[in-house]
This record gives structure tokens, sequence and C-alpha cells, in this order.
């Protein structure tokens, strides 16, 4: 354990409500900032359908589930985050609305030795340090989803984040919520996206071109290599605003073709078909997905 014990996620969407999820269920005092009371009326559904969900499948008793909710507490002013040790930074995959929140928590939180952390999939961490006055404060902690299945979480320090910030996010993800870290340098995408998404990007130019229809691309990649999910389905559970965010940080970073997002992507956001958050990506998932 560390000396971590009260932590702030900023944003409860799809990943800041799994990440909050996790934190509560390992013990922590967990804060949840959002936009606005809509927003964290869907952050708290999300938290505690989540969580209902465990205890009806057996993975948390009726008592722990219920502890867990007792952690957890909602606003709409990031002011309140003055007194957290950690706050974890996962809205939404854009530069300019991330170096804001970066700047916002470098006037409040008070701590001296407080960590922000962000669960960015793709923008340089030194980016975000930047916006703030205590870069070595800050680090790379980046999750994956569905945040209460997988057990990965990424460390990404920034040419100056302190080796003490980097020890204590490490032992924070492994001993505290027992994660497994890989390392990765600051460069977009970090290790596992910049393999995975040319992969997925690969599969919607195959769609467009016609190579293939989506059912069969995915097929192949379930019956044929053993992944849970193709990488369509997998690029809808993503989000496909999300994954164009990442392709085109990745794509600004290193210039490559294959991080370019392709035109069905691109048209595919511009027409709000997000995936399964939004009901509608390669797949139909219905109004209540
Ligand atoms: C973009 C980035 O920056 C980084 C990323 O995150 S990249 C994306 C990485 N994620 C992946 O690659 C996901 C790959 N897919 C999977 O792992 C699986 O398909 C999946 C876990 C999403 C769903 O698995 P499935 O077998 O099709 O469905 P299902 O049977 O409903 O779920 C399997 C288990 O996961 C649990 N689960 C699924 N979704 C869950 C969620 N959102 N929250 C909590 N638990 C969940 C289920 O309860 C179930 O648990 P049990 O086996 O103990 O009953
Ligand atoms: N979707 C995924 O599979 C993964 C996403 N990530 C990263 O996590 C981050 C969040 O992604 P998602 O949860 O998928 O996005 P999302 O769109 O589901 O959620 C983003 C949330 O941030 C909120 N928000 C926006 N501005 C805010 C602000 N100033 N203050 C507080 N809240 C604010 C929004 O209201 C929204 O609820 C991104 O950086 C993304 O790249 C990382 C791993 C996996």
């Amino acid at each position: 354990m560390t000396d971590i014990e009260k932590v702030a996620v900023v944003g409860g969407g799809l990943m800041g409500a799994g990440i909050a999820e996790v934190c509560a269920r390992a013990g922590l005092d967990v804060l949840v900032a959002e936009v606005g009371t809509d927003a964290l009326d869907r952050a708290r559904a999300r938290i505690s359908g989540s969580l209902e969900r465990a205890v009806a499948k057996a993975k948390l008793t009726a008592e722990e589930g219920a502890d867990a909710e007792t952690r957890l507490s909602y606003t709409a002013d990031i002011g309140d985050c003055a007194d957290r040790d950690l706050v974890i930074e996962a809205v939404a995959e854009d530069e300019a609305v991330k170096t804001d929140v970066f700047a916002r928590l470098d006037k409040v939180v008070a701590r001296p030795d407080a960590i922000l952390a962000s669960n960015t999939s793709s923008i340089p961490i030194m980016k975000l340090a930047m916006a703030t006055g205590r870069a070595g404060q800050v680090v790379g902690i980046h999750f994956f989803n569905p945040v209460p299945v997988l057990p990965l979480v990424e460390l990404v320090p920034s040419l100056l984040t302190s080796n003490e910030t980097t020890e204590r996010a490490a032992d924070f993800a492994t001993g505290t919520l027992g994660k497994t870290v890989v390392h990765a340098r600051d460069r977009a995408g970090f290790v596992v996206n910049a393999l995975l998404v040319p992969y997925l990007l690969s599969a919607i130019r195959m769609l467009e071109s016609g190579f293939a229809a989506a059912e069969d691309i995915d097929a192949g990649m379930v019956h044929g290599c053993a992944h849970p999910m193709g990488p369509l389905r997998l690029a809808d559970l993503i989000g496909l605003d999300t994954t164009r965010a990442i392709a085109d940080s990745m794509y600004a970073e290193f210039k490559e073709p294959l991080y370019a997002p392709p035109p069905l992507l691109l048209r595919m956001v511009d027409a709000g078909l997000y995936g399964k958050k939004s009901g509608r990506g390669f797949y139909d998932y219905g109004k209540d997905a």
C-alpha cells in the first residue's frame, strides 16, 4: 500500500467511471469531478450500475459493494480536488481540454506532494506537465477498457517527472489497485496503442475498401487469432471519437501514414456514430447501449 488515500478522478465517462470504481473497491476515498449535474448523474449511474453487476455476479459481497459506494463522492467543482493525494484526469482525448484541466488542477490542488496523473491514450505527458508549475509531479497512469476487467496500467513519466513520483504511481497501480504495470517512454501512443491503433485503422481501411464485411473481419480475428473481440467491435467499444483522436495525435507525432485516420472513420465521427456509447458504430447496439 502507498501513502495515497484520497483520489480524485476528473471526467466520469467510460474510463473515469471505471477508474473511480476500481479505486473505491480498493478502499480509497474517491471524488469524481465532472462538468455539470447531468454528466455527474450519468457518472454516478455508470459506477453504481457496474458495482451492482459485480455484486449480482458475486465478484463483490453486497456489503463490499455498499462500502465502495460510501467511499465515492461527486462534484461539479474542480476546486474540491484541493485535498487530494492523487488526481487522475480522464476527460476527452483533446489536448486543449486536458491542458486546461491541468492548469486548473495546478491552481487548486494544495498538497505539495500530490501527484497529477493523466489517463491519456496518446497525448505526450510533457504537454500536460508544462501546463502546470509542478512538472516533476505529473505522470501518465494509463488504464485499459474495461478498467475493472483488464489488468494493465501503462506508467509514463515525462522527461521531467521525478523518480519519486514514478515510484509512488507504480506502487499505487500495483500495490493498491493490484494492476500489472508496464513502463513506457513519453511518445504518442506509448506501448499498447502504438501497436493496437494501426491494427484497428487497418481493419477500418479493409472494410472501407470493400475487401471484407465487418462481421467477417471481426470473426477472422476472434476465431483465427483467439482475440476476445474483433478490431471493429473493439473500435466501437473504445469509441470512434476517441479512436480518431488517438490516431490524430499519433499521426501528428510520427507523420506515418499507418496512423492517419481513414476517411470512413472521419465520416462516422462527423455523423455522431461513436460506437457502443452512442448506440451505433460499425454495429448497432440499440438505444440502451
Ligand atoms: C484506447 C486505449 O487507450 C487503451 C484501451 O483500453 S484499448 C482496449 C483494450 N480492451 C480490449 O482489448 C478489450 C477486449 N475485449 C475483452 O476483453 C472482452 O471482450 C470484454 C471483457 C470487453 C467482454 O468480454 P465478453 O466475454 O465478450 O463478454 P462478457 O461475458 O459480458 O464479459 C466477460 C467478463 O468481463 C466482465 N465485464 C465485461 N464488461 C465489463 C465492464 N464494463 N465492467 C466490469 N466487468 C465487465 C463480465 O462481467 C464478465 O465477467 P465474468 O466472466 O466473471 O462473468
Ligand atoms: N475509451 C477507451 O477505451 C479508453 C480511453 N482512454 C482515455 O481516457 C480518456 C477519457 O476517455 P473516455 O472515458 O473514453 O471518454 P468519454 O467521452 O466517455 O468521457 C469523457 C468525460 O470527460 C468529461 N469532461 C470533459 N471535460 C471535462 C472537464 N473539464 N472536467 C471534468 N470532466 C470533463 C465529459 O463530460 C465526459 O463524461 C481519454 O483521454 C481517452 O483517450 C484510455 C484508455 C481506454
